[in-house]
């Protein structure tokens, strides 16, 4: 494509050359530059890219959008913009011919859920035999095939890159997670959606954002994206927020909820280990339905996949089959060993909400102890140390007992993180037990798990991988815990 047409509609300050030239590809990352592409210098969160723009030109770059200033060779053509990000998500939707105009694209965004939720409206639109691709935290899901993203929500160039395979693959609808770091760094921008949903919002990432207030605005932004319809949890507080900050808009606004008034409800839920029942309400009439993942938490989003499904036309009963079809979700609640007397669950729950509402779930169906194996990374400083302590306290209140390790230390002093958390166990009068390191963690909680007992890895869900210091170790939790139990004889 023209250079001149990757451009168009994007305002920007032409320092040198021309754009007179046919490009070959967009990279934003210099070591994957090739002949003939354009180079995005990103000012980023640990280095800049305006540092390496020389190895892009060596790499081929005939092209670089910059946001400062720079001496290059004569032949590159040189294009300033105010926001290197944005023009990123700009030029790709240009180059990949705006795929999401040519697609049903649902967005879904809040703390929890988002994940789960897509599982829901997946199964809908299998059951139902209509074509769905899906973009999110387990990877990217299209014509049976995963693929994993680095991120939950891929960088602007990956995500129209993945749209217009779809589009070209004949996948007319998609559903993904949007990130608020997907939000606040144009990752999305460009992309039309049709409808947004709303789980809801509970503190984290607030290195990123600086309160409460500014996470909450950056989510609300995939709402005034979306341009047909706005689904969000009224039983949310700032769901509640969010209906008055959108009801006006024009997007149709559906709620959902089972305790406020909303247009989508449950009512006469039964709750048992295995799943859950109820009674789902739509605009349009009632159906009792079974949901094979424990908890109100699975009521709400089963509640959230049904109002999409209402909106893009599913009748009840196709609304009905879907969501019974689930049987499970990789790394949410997911039992990976049962026998008559024990259960061992690996499942997602990162921070200090879905941990309280992982442990309330099991307490009701655990006749003996809850034994909780959990970690935290958290970044740096004063965010950081909250939130190891939120995690602290809920543990010590909801567990019986926490086997307190480590998650994915990343970049952080692996004992400081245990020693922060423990504080707070302590300061509730938990009863646990420091190590280090996660396998003697998960062997040690099952050396102590008796008769009625559940043990709960939580926090890395369906990972495979630990990440301490700058490696990335393999780190799988269903086959740490078989080779546990078969060395103890238990499975053989
Ligand atoms: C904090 C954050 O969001 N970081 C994202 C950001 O990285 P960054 O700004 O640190 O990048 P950087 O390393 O400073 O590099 C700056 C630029 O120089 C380029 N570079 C770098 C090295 C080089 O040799 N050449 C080169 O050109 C890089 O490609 C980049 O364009 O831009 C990168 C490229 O898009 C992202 O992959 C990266 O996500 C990292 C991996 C990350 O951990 N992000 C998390 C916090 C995140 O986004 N999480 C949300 C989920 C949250 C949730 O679900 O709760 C998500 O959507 O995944
Ligand atoms: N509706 C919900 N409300 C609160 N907690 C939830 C809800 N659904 C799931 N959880 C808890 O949060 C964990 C993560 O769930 P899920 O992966 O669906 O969320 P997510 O929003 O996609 O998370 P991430 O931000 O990491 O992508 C689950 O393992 C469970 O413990
Ligand atoms: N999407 C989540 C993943 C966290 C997973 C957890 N295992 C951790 O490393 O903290 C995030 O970016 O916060
Ligand atoms: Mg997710």
């Amino acid at each position: 494509m023209l250079l001149s047409e990757i451009m168009k509609g994007l305002q920007f300050n032409l320092k040198n050359g021309d754009l007179d030239k046919e490009i070959k590809s967009i990279a934003y990352d210099s070591r994957e530059v090739t002949q003939n592409g354009v180079f995005v210098a990103i000012q980023g969160f640990t280095v800049d890219g305006h540092h390496f723009i020389d190895k892009a030109v060596e790499l081929g770059a005939s092209a670089v959008i910059v946001e400062k200033d720079v001496s290059i060779d004569d032949s590159v053509t040189v294009i300033q913009v105010n926001d290197s990000r944005n023009a990123l998500a700009h030029i790709s939707a240009n180059y990949y011919n705006h795929p999401t105009e040519d697609m049903n694209l649902i967005g879904i965004t809040g703390t929890n859920g988002k994940t789960s939720t897509t599982y829901f409206i997946k199964s809908i639109y299998d059951q139902a035999q209509k074509s769905i691709g899906l973009i999110g935290t387990i990877g990217t899901v299209m014509n049976g095939q995963i693929i994993q993203n680095k991120n939950t929500t891929p960088e602007s160039l990956n995500l129209q890159q993945t749209f217009e395979r779809m589009v070209k693959h004949d996948v007319q609808n998609c559903m993904m997670e949007v990130s608020s770091h997907a939000l606040c760094l144009d990752r999305v921008a460009y992309s039309r959606f049709n409808t947004a949903v709303f789980t809801n919002l509970t503190p984290d990432h607030l290195e990123l954002h600086n309160s409460m207030e500014d996470y909450f605005n950056a989510k609300a932004k995939l709402f005034e994206m979306a341009q047909d319809f706005n689904i969000v949890n009224a039983d949310d507080t700032y769901g509640q927020k969010l209906i008055k900050r959108v009801e006006n808009l024009n997007p149709t606004l559906i709620t959902y909820g089972i305790d406020e008034k909303a247009d989508v409800y449950a009512t006469n839920i039964e709750y048992s280990s295995e799943g859950t029942e109820y009674t789902l309400h739509l605009p349009n009439g009632k159906i009792r339905i079974q949901v094979n993942v424990p908890g109100i938490i699975n009521v709400y989003n089963s509640l959230a996949a049904a109002a999409c499904a209402y909106v893009n036309d599913f009748s009840l009963t196709d609304i009905k089959r879907g969501i019974e079809a689930l049987q499970n979700i990789k790394g949410r609640f997911e039992v990976i060993y049962k026998d008559r007397d024990n259960k061992v669950v690996v499942d997602f729950a990162h921070t200090e909400d879905a941990l309280k509402k992982a442990l309330t779930t099991l307490r009701n169906f655990t006749k003996g102890r809850i034994i909780l194996v959990f970690g935290v990374y958290a970044p740096p400083g004063d965010v950081g140390r909250e939130k190891r302590h939120a995690m602290g306290k809920v543990a010590a209140q909801y567990a019986d007992y926490a086997v307190v390790t480590s998650d994915n230390p990343k970049d952080q002093d692996p004992n400081l993180i245990l020693e922060e958390i423990v504080e707070a166990v302590e300061e509730e009068n938990g009863t646990y037990k420091m190590v280090l390191d996660r396998k003697q963690a998960i062997e040690y909680a099952l050396s102590i798990s008796g008769k009625d007992d559940v043990v709960l890895l939580a926090g890395k869900g369906h990972e495979t991988s630990q990440v301490i210091g700058d490696k990335e170790i393999p780190f799988n939790e269903k086959e740490i815990v078989k080779e546990i139990l078969k060395e103890k004889g238990i499975l053989i």
